[in-house]
């Protein structure tokens, strides 16, 4: 496989699978953790490695290493392997997407933000995607009518703080994920509810539906349900790893234990909420989000701009979503009618929020 991201959250756990499974890792793309990527390579022996910077490469324990975008999408392109893992974080994930999907090769893709800026222009027919609701939806969906699909959220990091402490809360404390062990960004995505809005659109393009909606979890147990017209629920339940969603992305079809099943009596309770606009502000606009697709890119750029802002301590926790809506609301009207109007943009966008 071609593993993109690999010093990452879903990088590591990618490596697992390939190590329990024997797969074969032809390259490794990182960005500056080149003391994981070090030991990466010790391990998997890759053929080729692709880091962030220039500067980096003197410290890669490798002879083949490039570094940059254009090199991912030259190691995409000239590597043997079949599959991509497309671990890396944000709209950077975007050309590495199209470019293996133009080489004809199997994407097994957690970088969402593929989907929200794109989803109209992505061929989805090698695509299996790594989000854990994602993976619950496809786990659930049988040969029969359906009315609607549910996944779920955990809340983030502020789900139980007094709403008027949220103007002042440190850059630690969102980091400080309930269930999860993931990345800066999606962590932060998670808190302000934009990861849900992201997986809203994410559903919309992969189940070609807008009866998509999301609920909180507490437990993060409960990924999914599907509600179908007969009147009954089903519930995708699994422990939190993304080791499960991983293993079916790049394998197709797993018998073997990769978790520990949930154990129900000692899980006690499930506890479901209602998202609110007054804690998630966002969440005021999903619905026309979900009418219309094409804001992906807005809310995505803008929302780029504003978490590395506050995770470099220029602007507050509220200011992020205050940002992504002044964005959504001055470009309402947008169309994106090709890649290169994506492409395009998402760089007024970026711009327009003072990046
Ligand atoms: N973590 C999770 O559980 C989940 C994540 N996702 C999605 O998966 C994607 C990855 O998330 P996650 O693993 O948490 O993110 P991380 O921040 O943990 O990992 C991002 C990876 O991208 C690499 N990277 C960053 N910039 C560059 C660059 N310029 N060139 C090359 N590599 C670069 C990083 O390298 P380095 O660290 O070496 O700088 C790292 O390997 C995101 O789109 C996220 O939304 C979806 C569902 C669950
Ligand atoms: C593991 C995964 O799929 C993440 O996208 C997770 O769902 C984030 O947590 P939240 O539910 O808090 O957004
Ligand atoms: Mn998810």
């Amino acid at each position: 496989m071609i593993l993109l991201g690999s010093t990452g959250s879903i990088g590591v756990n990618t490596l697992a699978i390939a190590k329990k499974y024997n797969l074969n890792v032809e390259v490794l793309v990182a960005g500056r953790n080149i003391e994981l990527l070090n030991q990466q390579i010790k391990e998997f022996n890759p053929k080729k490695v692709v880091v962030g910077f220039e500067s980096d490469i003197k410290f890669v324990n490798h002879t083949n290493v490039t570094f940059g975008e254009e090199a991912i999408l030259e190691a995409i392109e000239n590597s043997s392997s079949q599959t991509v893992v497309n671990a890396l974080v944000g709209f950077l994930g975007l050309k590495p997407t199209l470019k293996a999907i133009e080489c004809g090769k199997k994407v097994a893709l957690a970088n969402k933000e593929s989907l929200v800026v794109a989803g109209k222009f992505i061929n989805q027919e090698k695509l299996s995607p790594i989000d854990s609701e994602h993976f619950g939806l496809w786990y659930l969906l049988q040969d029969k009518e359906i009315e609607s699909m549910t996944i779920t959220a955990s809340g983030g990091s502020f789900r139980d703080y007094p709403l008027e402490n949220l103007k002042n809360v440190s850059i630690k404390e969102a980091l400080n994920h309930p269930n999860w062990k993931m990345g800066n960004k999606i962590t932060i995505d998670s808190a302000t509810m934009t990861n849900k809005i992201f997986e809203l659109i994410e559903a919309a393009w992969l189940f070609n539906t807008n009866k998509i909606d999301a609920i909180i979890e507490r437990k993060s147990l409960i990924h999914a349900l599907v509600n179908f017209k007969d009147g009954s629920t089903t519930a995708h339940i699994a422990n939190a790893s993304m080791q499960l969603p991983i293993a079916y992305a790049i394998l197709g079809k797993v018998d073997e234990e990769i978790l520990k099943p949930v154990d129900l009596v000692e899980v006690g309770s499930f506890e479901f909420q209602k998202i609110e606009q007054e804690r998630y502000p966002l969440w005021e606009y999903k619905n026309e989000i979900l009418n219309n697709l094409d804001l992906g890119v807005i809310l995505n750029a803008s929302n780029e701009v504003a978490v590395e802002k506050f995770l470099n301590g220029k602007i507050g926790f509220l200011d992020i979503s205050k940002i992504t809506i002044k964005a959504l609301e001055k470009f309402y009207d947008i169309k994106a009618n090709s890649i290169d109007d994506i492409f395009r943009i998402d760089k007024e966008v970026r711009n327009y929020c003072g990046a």
